[in-house]
């Protein structure tokens, strides 16, 4: 029987970094979730066992760590830029490596009207992220936002669609929008101000749900994209993954009550799940910068 190995890579997931700058009595902070992969040829590791090639995923964790001392913890791109090359150098025989960052972000607790010093508490308002893919000569990122939770109270229409003998649904002018929006948005290049176009990034895409009267979830994300696409020239194209996070009214006919537009249950699942990319025309090629992303290839 005719076999062999097909595509491969292994690293180490989820190390939870967390770094405290303590040169001063005011604390930062900095929370990240890494996940490392290199990728390259290691056939003889898994055809033979023989493991000369293989950089452990022990030292790509220890190397994670280190960095976040040795070189500091600035923007999640830069950080995981750094650590993807240093794996390349490390390890002769990678032709690639995927770095990982998700970011919680802390606040300070808020004590008689001031920031803590050293006290914080969990941001809501989404988790950012990376990926960055290095490979020799060549760098790709994609950055984003996920359980980015957000709902309008009305705007948002659903009608007009197609329908069969199953169709159940009823039109509507008036619905509650709701999702848990995650979204992933690939550079052009590395010569970016990292944290600055996500900061705007963010805030162009609160802005546009906002402000977009939607007539269904796909044309929101669609606003939402061509938005962040018509003020980033450094984005070459960006992915959205929304689940419809459905908020039905609530009969109250039953006991006599009318209920305009005002009680609803949130229904957790089954949820309708609507995903779109929106691309620039003269988009560079992507290379490997999907790679191994759930969902987005
Ligand atoms: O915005 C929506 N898009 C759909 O495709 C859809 N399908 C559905 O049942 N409700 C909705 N809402």
């Amino acid at each position: 029987m005719a076999i062999h190995l097909g595509a491969n890579q292994y690293g180490k997931a989820e190390n939870r970094v967390v770094r405290i700058y303590r040169d001063t009595p005011r604390h930062e902070i900095r929370d990240l979730n890494v996940s490392t992969a290199l990728r390259g040829r290691f056939d003889a590791a898994h055809t033979t066992g023989e493991q000369g090639d293989v950089l452990p995923t022990d030292t790509q964790k220890n190397t994670a760590f280190a960095f976040a001392k040795e070189k500091g913890i600035g923007a999640i791109e830069e950080y995981a830029l750094t650590l993807g090359e240093r794996f390349l150098v490390a390890s002769p025989a990678a032709e690639g490596a995927r770095i990982e960052v998700e970011e919680y972000a802390w606040e300070r607790i808020e004590v008689d009207g001031q920031g803590h010093d050293h006290s914080f508490v969990r941001s809501g308002g989404g988790v950012r992220n990376t990926i960055v893919n290095v490979e020799r000569g060549q760098a790709y990122v994609v950055s984003g936002i996920s359980d980015l939770v957000v709902l309008k109270s009305t705007g948002s229409e659903f009608h007009g669609f197609l329908k069969d003998e199953y169709t159940t649904l009823p039109e509507t002018d008036d619905r509650i929008l709701a999702t848990s929006l995650v979204a992933r948005w690939r550079y052009e290049h590395t010569d970016v101000e990292w944290d600055k176009a996500y900061d705007r990034i963010k805030a162009l895409l609160l802005e546009q749900f906002a402000k977009i009267h939607s007539l269904a979830l796909q044309q929101t994300l669609y606003g939402m994209g061509s938005a962040v696409l018509e003020a980033h020239p450094e984005v070459a194209e960006i992915r959205f993954s929304a689940p419809n996070k459905h908020h039905f009214l609530v009969d109250l006919s039953p006991f006599g009550v009318e209920n305009p537009g005002e009680v609803f249950v949130a229904a957790d699942r089954p949820y309708g799940l609507i995903e779109a990319t929106v691309t620039r025309d003269d988009a560079s090629d992507p290379g490997s910068a999907w790679h191994a992303t759930p969902g987005f290839c």
